[in-house]
């Protein structure tokens, strides 16, 4: 009962941003609808398109400068920022740091599968345990991961 009251409570104010890998390359594509999924137990998601498979043609039909303007407004009017970073990509890395210069709340997940790959000490670096939390993660994991976030927000 309480958690259920707690997530009404915060999907009536909680605004996501949520950024994921797009011209970066759509490997991850289908674990970012299952993370937005997640996500929308606690609040709105305002880039649910991140997570959809023909966000790629989509986004032949609108202008760059339209979608980053767009997204920057996103952006301010987002409370938390999650950033699934396995997959490297300029435009999430970008998001992340304009979030960082206004001061957002930012949460970035990165699965370690392949020993061969690091992320980068741009984004492990920021992390300080308090705005930005940079974690390590599997997908079974995320469950906890989302509800411990949220409850300490
Ligand atoms: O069509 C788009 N729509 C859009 O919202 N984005 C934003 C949201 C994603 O978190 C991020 C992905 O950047 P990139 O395309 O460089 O991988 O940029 C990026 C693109 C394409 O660059």
């Amino acid at each position: 009962m309480i958690q259920l009251l707690f997530r009404t409570r915060y999907k009536m104010s909680l605004n996501i941003y949520f950024c994921g890998s797009i011209h970066g390359g759509r490997q991850d594509a289908n674990l970012y609808a299952r993370i937005i999924k997640q996500l929308q137990e606690y609040g709105e998601v305002l880039t649910e398109h991140v997570g959809k498979v023909e966000i790629e043609k989509e986004a032949e039909k609108l202008d760059a400068k339209f979608i980053h303007d767009r997204d920057i407004d996103w952006l301010e009017t987002s409370n938390v920022v999650v950033a699934e970073v396995t997959q490297p990509s300029l435009g999430v890395g970008y998001e992340i740091g304009r979030a960082v210069a206004m001061k957002k709340k930012i949460l970035c997940l990165y699965r370690p599968t392949n020993p061969g790959k690091k992320l980068s000490c741009m984004i492990r670096g920021a992390h300080d345990g308090d705005s930005i939390k940079v974690f390590d993660y599997k997908e079974e994991e995320l469950p906890k991961i989302f509800k411990d976030y949220f409850a300490a927000l």
